[in-house]
């Protein structure tokens, strides 16, 4: 078995620019939310596709605001799918 250490690039930081000016293989293996080989993620073209369909539905239909002034806290908890020590929580309003 081989685990991989995703933590070792800084992964919580957003800086799409670590993507930059790679090519082929070692850009397919930058960037692994889906895993690589043989035992990747099979539907990983429907989650991507779903996801930018989902997200943009949910930004057309409604207007989004936070609850309060305060920074929406984004520190991760433990768990399989990632969730978050707080639970977001915000307000939406069907758009027109
Ligand atoms: C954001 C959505 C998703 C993420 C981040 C994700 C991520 C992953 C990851 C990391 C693996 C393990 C890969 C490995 O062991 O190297 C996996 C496996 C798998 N995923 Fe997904 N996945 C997603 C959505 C889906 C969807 C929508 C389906 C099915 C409709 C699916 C079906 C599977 C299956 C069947 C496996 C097991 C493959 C195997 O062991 O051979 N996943 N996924």
């Amino acid at each position: 078995m081989l685990i991989v250490n995703a933590w070792s690039e800084d992964p919580e930081s957003f800086r799409p620019e670590r993507f930059e000016g790679l090519e082929g293989e070692v850009k397919a293996y930058n960037f692994i939310p889906f895993g690589r080989g043989r035992r990747s993620c099979p539907r990983a073209g429907l989650a991507n596709r779903v996801m930018g369909l989902a997200l943009a539905t949910l930004i057309q239909s409604f207007e989004w605001e936070r609850i309060s002034e305060a920074e929406v806290d984004l520190t991760g908890g433990i768990g399989l799918t990632m969730p978050k020590v707080k639970p977001l929580e915000a307000m939406c309003k069907a758009r027109e």
